[in-house]
């Protein structure tokens, strides 16, 4: 088996200068996919087509040295197989109909073959990846994606799903846990057609209280990560709860995650003392100091591998590259990596 450098530091392994990748590296920034999507016509046209998805996948890594691919797909498959209608309205975003502040889960009809296409989408990648680049599936978390599913689509504050787990904490349970088995075997199916390790998006982590993060993050992220390893004991499971600050911590030592992601609002020296010894962490550059660019671009590079110089540490953003980040500033965000 040849070295996968990524792979390795989720295993918990140190290694020098630390691997990177970047998340929404496949995407619009790159004027390749701009072309491919005028071509293909949507993002999710493109989503379901293997071939393209693949191609998609691929682009980044024939510009860049980067130590990991991730699939190129979408944390709202997982509501599209529940028997939501998926739509991306564009300058608007995602939209799921009927939302469930509405419906009601089980009165939906199911697609799960909505998922195969995504697995045909992995072994395609696997087929074309280098050996010594690790390969990343994904999906979103329980309540990020019931955040997507009881709205409808995106909302500034969650407040609809908020509301319904305090008001309705039996039917928000139940649709907590269906997703959660759905994501279980999502997982399943990328690891078995050819992922390497699995990252859980839980983009809205923030917006709870700390009683409803132990809930809604905390316990489904356990069971998710139990689940996936039971069946997949050698698969790393990385956890990225955007914005959960402080209460890092106890997602850290408590759901069972091999390793976590930093979003750029936590400070690496605090995540370094916080975490427990040894685990790996991922991140944290600003996207915005990415966009920016210049000597503040390297200050900030810097200052994230010394910070994090005494554990396994994957150098990634702190969040998706802004759309309009110019090129070279990837490039050069790579050679301060590698360089380093
Ligand atoms: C909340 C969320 C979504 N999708 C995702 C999240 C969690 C991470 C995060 O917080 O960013 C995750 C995601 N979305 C996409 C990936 C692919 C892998 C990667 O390169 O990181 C991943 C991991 C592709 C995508 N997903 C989407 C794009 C843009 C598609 C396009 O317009 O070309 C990409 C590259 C679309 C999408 N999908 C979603 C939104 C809000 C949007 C933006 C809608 C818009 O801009 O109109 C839901």
């Amino acid at each position: 088996m040849a070295d996968k450098p990524l792979l390795a530091v989720l295993r918990g392994e140190r290694r020098d200068p630390p691997p990177v990748w970047m998340m929404r590296q496949a995407g619009r920034y790159l004027p390749e996919y701009r072309a491919l999507r005028a071509e293909k016509g949507g993002f999710l046209d493109m989503a379901y087509d293997p071939e393209a998805a693949a191609e998609i996948t691929m682009q980044p890594l024939r510009r860049f040295a980067f130590d990991g691919a991730i699939l190129f797909s979408d944390i709202l498959i997982v509501p599209h197989a529940l028997g939501q209608e998926l739509s991306f309205v564009a300058g608007e975003g995602p939209r799921l109909a009927p939302p469930l502040s509405d419906a009601s889960l089980e009165g939906l009809q199911p697609v799960m073959e909505r998922l195969e296409p995504i697995y045909g989408t992995v072994a395609r990648v696997k087929a074309q990846l280098a050996p010594e680049t690790s390969f990343l599936g994904f999906a979103g978390s329980p309540w990020t994606v019931a955040t997507y599913m009881v709205a409808g689509q995106g909302s500034r504050d969650q407040a609809e799903a908020r509301t319904m787990a305090y008001r309705e904490p039996e039917r928000f349970g139940a649709m907590i846990e269906r997703i959660e088995q759905v994501t279980i075997e999502y997982l399943g199916g990328q690891i078995e057609a050819g992922v390497d390790a699995v990252q859980l998006f839980d983009s809205w982590s923030g917006s709870l209280s700390p009683e409803e993060f132990d809930r809604w993050v905390i316990a489904p992220t356990q069971r998710i990560a139990a689940a996936v390893k039971a069946r997949h004991p050698d698969t790393p499971v990385i956890g990225f709860p955007k914005g959960a600050g402080a209460k890092l911590a106890r997602y850290a030592s408590e759901t069972g995650v091999d390793a976590v992601g930093l979003d750029e609002t936590v400070d690496p020296e605090w995540a370094h003392q916080a975490l427990p010894a040894g685990m790996p962490v991922q991140g944290n550059l600003d996207p915005m100091a990415l966009l920016a660019g210049g000597d503040r671009l390297d200050q900030a590079v810097d200052r994230i591998i010394a910070a994090l110089k005494d554990r396994p540490h994957i150098f990634n953003l702190g969040h998706g590259i802004d759309r309009t980040t110019p090129i070279e500033h990837v490039e050069r965000m790579l050679a301060r990596v590698k360089g380093a």
